[in-house]
């Protein structure tokens, strides 16, 4: 049985102090977490202190971004190994911010995700998509081919330890999420991508999830799927209480 997970990212919001207490202020409220897993991905300088306020609650702290290598002259970068020595348990991997921002592609995307699983980690591995492939009706392709490629080489121990997350761009940061039909659809390419890559067992062990504009009002009719195995959040995370709503939708 696949547990449900809710998974806020905040993204570049907060300082360590804002960090903290936000933790402090959810810790004691959520879920055992073989029931329901509740992650927070904070900035890289809070997750330490994070990591800190979270012990002894279910609550699992999440990095953004991590690099493929665990030491290294790669100024600005943060070791996956480095991270699950602070006890971080997963990591952000794809997300379109990074493709678009920074440049990071498939064959890069990769690399940190066989980084971050020898270190450890647990990716939560984004796969976007745009309104303009969709009406183009090149979906089904972008996204079998993201999933092919960024999970090529991975055994089916190292996938089951993956999390994915179909986040349409037209859907991050709108306000205007994926209709819960286009959500279970990308959600249900990608398991089958998987059952492709390995079979169908494994693909019913491997969590997926979607992200874009989750809020209060929408969450339920999102996890009320099948194929939707829990939620990435952005700007609906960043209030402990609404963060606490969603985690008891
Ligand atoms: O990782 C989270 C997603 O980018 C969704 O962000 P959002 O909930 O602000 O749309």
């Amino acid at each position: 049985m696949r547990v449900p997970i809710i998974a806020g990212n905040w993204k570049m919001h907060k300082t360590v102090a804002e960090s903290v207490d936000f933790v402090n202020q959810v810790k004691d409220q959520l879920p055992p977490a073989n029931e329901l897993e509740t992650a927070l991905a904070g900035p890289t300088l809070s997750l330490v202190s994070m990591h800190n306020a979270a012990i002894g609650s279910p609550l699992k702290i999440a990095a953004e971004n991590c690099y493929y290598q665990n030491e290294g002259a790669y100024t600005g970068e943060t070791s996956p190994l480095a991270l699950y020595q602070a006890g971080i348990h997963h990591v952000i991997l794809g997300h379109s911010e990074r493709r678009r921002y920074f440049h990071e592609t498939d064959e890069i995307i990769n690399k940190k995700i066989k980084a971050a699983l020898a270190a450890g980690l647990c990716p939560i591995v984004c796969c976007d998509d745009t309104m303009g492939r969709r009406v183009a009706g090149s979906q089904v392709h972008w996204v079998v081919n993201r999933i092919l490629l960024d999970a090529q080489g991975l055994s089916a121990d190292d996938i089951c330890r993956v999390t994915f997350a179909y986040e349409p761009n037209w859907a991050i940061g709108t306000g205007q999420s994926a209709d819960p039909s286009q959500a279970a659809e990308g959600c249900y390419l990608i398991r089958q991508t998987i059952s492709y890559m390995y079979n169908r067992d494994v693909a019913d062990n491997v969590r997926i999830l979607y992200g874009g504009s989750v809020t209060t009002d929408n969450i339920h009719q999102l996890m009320n799927n099948r194929d939707i195995d829990g939620v990435l959040v952005g700007g609906a995370s960043l209030d402990p209480q609404t963060f606490l709503q969603l985690v008891n939708h």
